[in-house]
């Protein structure tokens, strides 16, 4: 695991927009999810249809209870959807799996386990892994993140992003394909934040992976993403689809130039219209 090749392509390759034409990484189709609650059933997602293509940014965006987090949920196999289908690599998702790296908002380490030891543990399943091994690969992507220095801390010892550092270095160890993001910096501050986005695209652009991210940041969204997708309000569907064709790797200052601002609104006024739907349903 350790002579992984160099997935970064060269300086300029990297396409302006999403190859579309490239094969789907992830497909949902006409999915469904109602939960049964004693006062009937509340429908959370209203048939969702989305591809995404491998190597493919796409961040969900949408007001609070459109169902985000359970089309995240379904995508990492913890949920099944009351219809419709969700293929990854070509194959119906049927529970959790190694081929999923899942981080959530809440810290979700081990406190009694030190930050190299609670990546160790993601990797005690890891088959061919000697304990040596697990150690070294465990230490590679701490280094990954940048935490190589704090491998012996406990999660108290370590501030949020630290810990949600520690967090993807885990879910990264086990060498998923697709990571799915549920808000992971939305408990960090503003320069924490910026930090860890631009940590994540580096990470995302060397290792070729498939991302879906979960935010209610319009910027984090159309800074660090390929495709926004803007769903509606419950029952979720997919409302808009704004491609973000800002040129890679991105900087921060692009935040003031007026094609990312134009993105910006666009996504904006979108999510507006369902805000205002939102509170006009709730008056
Ligand atoms: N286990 C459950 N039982 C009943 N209803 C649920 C359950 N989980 C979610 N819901 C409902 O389904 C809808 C979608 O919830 P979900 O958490 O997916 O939305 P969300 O867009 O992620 O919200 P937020 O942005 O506030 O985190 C909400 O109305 C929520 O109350």
């Amino acid at each position: 695991m350790s002579d992984q090749p160099s997935f970064r392509p060269p300086e300029g390759d990297r396409p302006r927009t999403p190859v579309r034409s490239a094969p789907s990484k992830v497909v949902f189709s006409g999915l469904v999810k109602s939960y049964p609650t004693r006062s009937g059933d509340v429908l959370a997602l209203d048939g969702i249809d989305l591809d995404i293509a491998e190597n493919e940014f796409v961040t969900i965006v949408g007001t609070s209870g459109c169902g985000k987090s359970t089309l995240l949920s379904i995508a990492a196999g913890l949920q099944q959807p009351t219809a419709g289908e969700l293929l990854v690599d070509g194959e119906p998702v049927t529970g959790p799996g190694r081929d999923r790296g899942v981080v959530l908002q809440s810290y979700t380490l081990y406190p009694w386990l030190t930050a190299q030891k609670n990546v160790e543990f993601a990797l005690r399943d890891e088959p061919g892994l000697s304990v040596r091994q697990r150690a070294e690969v465990a230490r590679e992507h701490l280094e990954l993140v940048g935490l190589a220095d704090f491998a012996g801390k406990y999660p108290a010892e370590l501030s949020g992003g630290m810990r949600q550092r520690v967090a993807i270095a885990r879910s990264l160890s086990y060498r998923p394909s697709l990571l799915l993001m549920d808000e992971p910096f939305g408990a960090l501050d503003a320069l924490t934040r910026r930090v860890m986005q631009e940590l994540l695209t580096d990470i995302w652009e060397k290792h070729r992976l498939t991302v879906v991210f979960i935010t209610h940041d319009v910027e984090e969204a159309v800074f660090i993403s390929d495709r926004v997708v803007i769903m509606s309000n419950r029952p979720g569907t997919i409302k808009r689809i704004v491609p973000v064709d800002l040129p890679r790797p991105r900087e921060h200052a692009m935040i003031a130039e007026a094609r990312f601002r134009e993105l910006y609104g666009e996504v904006l006024e979108q999510i507006h219209e369902e805000s205002l739907g939102h509170v006009r349903a709730a008056g």
